[in-house]
């Protein structure tokens, strides 16, 4: 079977993160802190949840990579984004946005674009949420799409020159551009939109391989392929969400390079 530079260097990222076990320091919503958790442990990335402002500046520092999630927001937690994007920003550490709900509320798209000024070095989301962002307009269904992600592809590769980042928008064929190069991933499976987080799990992933590999849009790439396919083989297995919950970290742990390539049905455009 034949593999594509990009394809093997997305495998290489996986040995990458497993080798170097990078910390990720996870600023991000109630629902999902323990799923979050246990999924960078089972990729081999260890992660710390940290909110409090005393020791953001610190905590930025230590990591090797910072994910926000605006899933639960709040006056507090959005002054700790804040101070943690703007450090992370100026001392250039990776970092990703997940914009949880920023179609539902105006709070939420308020705060999401804030944090946007700060130059994520990936945006991963639903397409509701990518569609807000851009156009500011509220729409979606709370946490969840409304949209495809095909429906908001030429404004994602719009959004990302302007915003100068990579956009990740998830649901049952993932698009990732940064504005010029687009890939299409058409692993996962519709169960995985039933357990609450797989997305944010996503993003926290997208922290790991963001921590080993300096190109945003190659890191978002693999983190969605291992997702998606570990999805699809806790899936086949399982049957319902709440077995998936827990094969989904066990296929997390269990995924090799090879197995990845077996299984990978990516587009490169
Ligand atoms: N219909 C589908 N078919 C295949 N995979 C899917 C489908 N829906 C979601 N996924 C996969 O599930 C994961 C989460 O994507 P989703 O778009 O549901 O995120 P989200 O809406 O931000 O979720 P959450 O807010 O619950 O964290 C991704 O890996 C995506 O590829
Ligand atoms: C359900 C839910 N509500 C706020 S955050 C979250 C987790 C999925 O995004
Ligand atoms: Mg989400």
């Amino acid at each position: 079977m034949t593999t594509s530079p990009f394809q093997q260097r997305i495998t290489t990222t996986l040995d990458a993160v497993r080798l170097q076990r990078p910390l990720v320091h996870n600023i991000t919503n109630k629902v999902v802190m323990n799923f979050t958790a246990n999924g960078l442990l089972a990729l081999g990335a260890s992660p710390i949840m940290a909110d409090a402002i005393e020791e953001t500046a610190d905590m930025v520092d230590l990591a090797n990579a910072l994910v926000i999630n605006i899933g639960t927001p709040s006056d507090r937690t959005g002054m700790v984004m804040q101070c943690a994007v703007s450090h992370a920003h100026n001392t250039g550490k990776p970092w990703v946005l997940d914009p949880v709900g920023a179609a539902a509320t105006r709070f939420r798209l308020d705060t999401a674009r804030l944090m946007l000024e700060y130059r994520p070095n990936v945006v991963r989301a639903n397409a509701s949420e990518i569609q807000a962002l851009y156009t500011g307009e509220l729409g979606g269904k709370g946490v969840d799409s409304t949209e495809t992600p095909e429906a908001v592809e030429s404004l994602a590769m719009t959004a990302a020159r302007d915003w100068q980042t990579t956009i990740a928008i998830t649901g049952a064929t993932d698009l990732i551009t940064d504005g010029y190069k687009q890939v299409r991933l058409h692993n996962g499976h519709p169960m995985m939109a039933r357990v609450t987080g797989t997305g944010c799990l996503a993003t926290a992933l997208t922290g790991a391989f963001l921590a080993v590999e300096g190109d945003g849009l190659t890191a978002v790439t693999a983190a969605l392929a291992l997702l998606g396919i570990a999805g699809e083989r806790a899936a086949a297995e399982v049957a319902g969400p709440g077995s998936l919950h827990g094969k989904l970290l066990d296929e997390l742990y269990l995924l090799t390079p090879d197995i990845m390539n077996q299984h990978l049905k990516l587009e490169e455009q």
